[in-house]
């Protein structure tokens, strides 16, 4: 129902949800755009949450997402570029503010196209309203007052220069291009979490399949007629421009069929491929850190390469199996009605035995080609990642040694594959052959014309099968054995989340002074291959505003220690409570947050992306500008504002491999400052000094001091 004060607020506005039902506002849009299915417990809002504190919204978000097993991407966009927003962004969730008033409600969009958004109404009815409304909704207002300045500095100009709403809108982001919508969240699928089932409905893969058979049934069935009317028209003596008609038509029909099929097969073999990729990407994100270490990132990222072989199987030849599995019926069907039944049955089941051996010895031989391939593709990464120590420390003669054995293995490993896949190949041509020198002597004791048609018909099907049949076994064979090396990435993907990595508490304040923020009670902790453990009996307390210098010898467990205070691995036994609460019951990423460590220099990392991305990153992204003028703040107050000053982009500047590149102790800053950004309770700073010059340590000190809550320092003595 809406009031008549309703009727002045925006469209969208109005249509929209109040915070206390997000819950349930959530709960509805993942189950209408088909993510989560079943029942499920109500998602609580926290009674106290205010929607305009948006770290808080945030913190509750994830929390949702955690919980219903979906992904909350937030996101934001330029004014300019909302329309385009609003027309891709759907599943999604908006927060709007009331025009006049601190009022916020939260739009629920479903679907969305060019046009129009449906959206979700409190009543949990369907409402269709223009894409352009949540635009209105979020900037009528700025829209309304820019208009009037645009108006008043550009005269008469003004109304020449937006005589469309297009152009209006780009006037207007000249003149406020900071003008942007946040706290927008888009509902996707958890790759590896979302049910097979569920994504299938939603992508409707099933109807895609079973549309895909019946095309392959009709062409199976279309080549069949075409080849019967061909039989009688032409040898049988039935010909006739009536026949010839049938037989061109019958083939035309083909055309449409083929790219439907096409069509159908390559979108299948797109989304299969998505949703492979988007498990490939979820596992190596789920691995730990020691795992990674343990398969080799080299030999990972080889077997993601070999991945292609799987994704190529879906794309190209996976959906011929129809196509396959019915024309191995088939051809021995009509051999049997044709001119030398018996032999060129036999012929063919021989045939099709032969390309099943030939595939299989052709699996075995790719198998070791594809670990030779790997180990060389794990070498040369090594290789590229310690490229200057090589430079700088090995002597010439030695950079190459052992290549040409491994290349050597390779060669001689690729041979047996070659030979397979060579013979694969010819087998169809041999078919034709020896089927028309079985059928030779059917010829000669004078069989019907008929018969001899089917048997010639039957012996070009039975060619095409063998064909599709090698190219199948082929992919499949590759498919197999990439699956094999990508195993343990999609294992990794499938794992459920424990009770630990899905969270459960938001520590809503931070820790006061005083107070208990850590405490270990007997840690123990044993790296895998360590004949003893590294840390045992490990007992102690951190207070809020504490300050701490940890020394030992090199090798005696401080990074150790340090890992498990961050979350980064767990003990093996003793307790381990976060301002009295455990690991298990506060949640992977709560833990994470609040106990921030900065690594070592060499395990720790700038990415390629903008200087500000590399600052805020724990602490929120997209960020808003008060995050932006936080980060600047910290940069100089950590010295790094003589460089702000230098870079042309400021914060926007691009930095990392591919961008500017830092000098040691300025990175060693970016990476005190992210973590000092983050805001948490503990801060751990391993070896973090180590770079600096005597005046920039101190300064850097002072700025850590400053701004950690509780400090630990982690050097040597
Ligand atoms: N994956 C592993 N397997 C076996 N032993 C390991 C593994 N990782 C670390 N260690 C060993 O555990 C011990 C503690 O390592 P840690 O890095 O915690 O020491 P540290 O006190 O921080 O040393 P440093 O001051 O030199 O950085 C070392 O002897 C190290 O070799």
């Amino acid at each position: 129902m809406i009031s008549a004060v309703e009727t002045e607020l925006p469209a969208a506005f109005v249509a929209a949800w109040p915070l206390r039902r997000m819950g349930e506002a959530l709960q509805l849009l993942a189950r209408r755009s088909g993510l989560v299915s079943g029942p499920q417990e109500p998602l609580v809002m926290e009674r106290e949450l205010e929607a305009g504190d948006v770290h808080r919204l945030q913190h509750w978000f994830r929390h949702a997402a955690d919980t219903l097993q979906v992904q909350l991407q937030p996101t934001s966009s330029r004014y300019a570029e909302v329309d385009q927003l609003a027309a891709r962004c759907a599943p999604a969730i908006v927060r709007l503010k009331a025009p006049t008033t601190d009022h916020y409600r939260f739009l629920v969009i479903l679907r969305a196209s060019r046009k129009q958004l449906t959206v979700l109404t409190p009543d949990s009815k369907e409402l269709t309203l223009p894409v352009q409304a949540l635009r209105e909704a979020r900037f009528a207002a700025f829209e309304k007052q820019l208009d009037e300045t645009i108006a008043q500095r550009l005269g008469p100009l003004a109304n020449r220069l937006r005589a469309s709403e297009q152009q209006a809108m780009r006037l207007r982001a000249e003149f406020r291009p900071d003008l942007t919508l946040s706290n927008c969240w888009l509902l996707r699928p958890l790759p590896g979490a979302t049910r097979l089932r569920t994504l299938l409905r939603r992508d409707r893969v099933l109807s895609k399949v079973a549309t895909l058979a019946v095309v392959h049934a009709g062409l199976a069935l279309a080549t069949i007629l075409a080849w019967a009317v061909l039989g009688k028209s032409a040898l049988a003596g039935h010909g006739g421009d009536g026949w010839h008609v049938a037989w061109a038509l019958l083939v035309l029909q083909q055309v449409p069929l083929l790219s439907q099929g096409e069509y159908l097969q390559g979108v299948l073999g797109l989304l299969m491929g998505k949703q492979f990729k988007q498990h490939l990407l979820r596992g190596s994100f789920r691995m730990s850190p020691d795992e990674i270490r343990k398969h080799g990132s080299g030999s990972l990222l080889a077997s993601v390469f070999e991945s292609e072989a799987v994704e190529l199987l879906a794309l190209e030849t996976g959906f011929q199996l129809f196509a396959i599995a019915a024309n191995l019926v088939l051809v021995p069907l009509v051999l049997s009605s044709g001119a030398a039944p018996k032999s060129q049955v036999f012929v063919f089941a021989a045939f099709v035995v032969l390309a099943g051996l030939l595939a299989w010895v052709h699996l075995k031989a790719r198998r070791s080609w594809t670990n030779a391939r790997m180990g060389l593709t794990d070498d040369l990464i090594e290789k590229m990642v310690g490229q200057r120590t090589r430079l700088a420390q090995q002597p010439r003669e030695r950079w190459h040694q052992g290549e040409d054995e491994r290349l050597q293995d390779y060669v001689q490993r690729s041979k047996p594959m070659d030979r397979a896949r060579l013979l694969l190949v010819y087998a169809p041509r041999a078919w034709l052959v020896l089927s028309l020198v079985v059928l030779g002597p059917a010829i000669m004791s004078g069989a019907s014309a008929s018969r001899i048609a089917t048997s010639v018909g039957g012996t070009l099907l039975g060619w095409l099968t063998l064909q599709q049949l090698s190219v199948g076994g082929l992919s499949l064979g590759g498919a197999a054995v990439a699956w094999k090396t990508i195993a343990p990435l999609f294992r990794a993907s499938r794992r459920a989340p424990t009770r630990r990595e899905r969270g459960g508490i938001v520590l809503d304040r931070p820790s006061a002074k005083g107070e208990v923020v850590v405490q270990a009670n007997e840690l123990l902790f044993h790296h895998p291959a360590a004949p003893s453990p590294t840390l045992a009996g490990c007992s102690f307390r951190i207070h809020t505003g504490d300050r701490i210098l940890l020394e030992g010898t090199s090798g005696s467990g401080k990074t150790t220690l340090a890992s498990l205070l961050a979350g980064l691995r767990q003990p093996e036994s003793g307790l381990l409570l976060l301002r009295g609460v455990d690991r298990t019951t506060l949640g992977d990423k709560e833990f994470r947050e609040r106990i921030v460590l900065v690594p070592q220099f060499h395990e720790n990392h700038i990415f390629s992306a903008s200087l500000a991305f590399n600052l805020l990153m724990g602490r929120r992204w997209p960020a808003d500008a008060p995050d932006f003028a936080e980060a600047e703040q910290v940069c100089r107050e950590l010295g790094l504002g003589e460089l702000l000053d230098r870079m042309p982009s400021g914060l926007l500047e691009m930095v990392g491999d591919a961008g500017w590149q830092l000098s040691h102790g300025e990175k060693s800053r970016v990476f005190l400052a992210r973590a000092l950004l983050q805001d948490a309770d503990v801060v751990i700073l391993d070896e973090s000094f180590a770079a600096l010059d005597p005046d920039t340590l101190e300064q850097a000190m002072a700025c850590v001091q400053a701004r950690a809550r509780t400090l630990m320092l982690i050097a040597h003595p």
